[in-house]
């Protein structure tokens, strides 16, 4: 199936954020991921939809954001107008979360719903037919640079056996600690969607986003 990379901004130099996102367009990535943290469903706090409508001015790049927020309901709407083209929210953080993916999917972007490395994928059987894309944090969210959780990788092989078996071949995206050295391992255990932020961002951006779209094939 087709391979997407989208490479996190949360570890661009944001003094520099048009010009980080330019190098990453220039060498041919397709999405660019958007972290958006709360401080209370983790303990960070990142940036929210000012940012995202500045970064949607300046690229047409898939616009996919991952939302680290209580409640998401509440600003579903003010990141449909602010450019998101894929919006990905916590089974922890949803009251009700097929609710969260109708409202979602009723705004005509893509809906995606993502679990932390803890959550059984058991918790999604009943609404893996409703995502576009299902993320598996291979990092507990918070962070960027934080080295990946090796049990992700099996956790991925069993959410793609989940998928198939139901006939589905939903977007798997991973996220945290995704490097050129394990990127071969995720690929091969079924992810089709990699982030990657302190990998493509730190160093050289356009090789490193070249370096992975290698090994990705795309
Ligand atoms: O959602 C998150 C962290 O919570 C991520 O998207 C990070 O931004 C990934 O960064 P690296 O682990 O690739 O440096
Ligand atoms: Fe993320």
């Amino acid at each position: 199936m087709k391979r997407y990379l989208s490479p996190s901004i949360l570890s661009a130099d944001f003094a520099h954020l048009g010009e980080d996102i330019q190098h990453a367009a220039a060498a041919g990535t397709q999405y660019l991921h958007y972290d958006v943290m709360d401080g209370m469903f983790v303990p960070s706090i990142s940036f929210g939809m000012p940012v995202l409508e500045s970064v949607r001015k300046v690229t047409d790049l898939v616009l996919d954001v991952h939302l680290m927020i209580e409640d998401p309901d509440r600003y579903i709407d003010d990141f449909v107008k602010c450019g998101a083209d894929i919006i990905t929210v916590h089974y922890e953080a949803c009251k009700d979360v097929k609710k969260t993916l109708e409202l979602i999917k009723s705004k005509e972007v893509k809906a995606g719903v993502t679990i932390k490395p803890k959550t059984p994928n058991s918790v999604l059987t009943d609404v893996l037919d409703m995502a576009d894309m299902i993320l598996l944090m291979t990092v507990e969210p918070g962070f960027g640079g934080q080295a990946y959780i090796p049990e992700s990788t099996e956790k991925i092989k069993e959410l793609r056996q989940m998928l198939n078996e139901k006939g589905l071949d939903t977007d798997i995206e991973v996220d945290g600690g995704i490097k050129k050295d394990n990127l071969q391992m995720v690929l091969d255990a079924g992810a089709n969607v990699i982030v990657a932020g302190s990998a493509i961002f730190k160093g050289d951006i356009e090789q490193n986003v070249k370096d992975f779209l290698r090994i990705m094939g795309e």
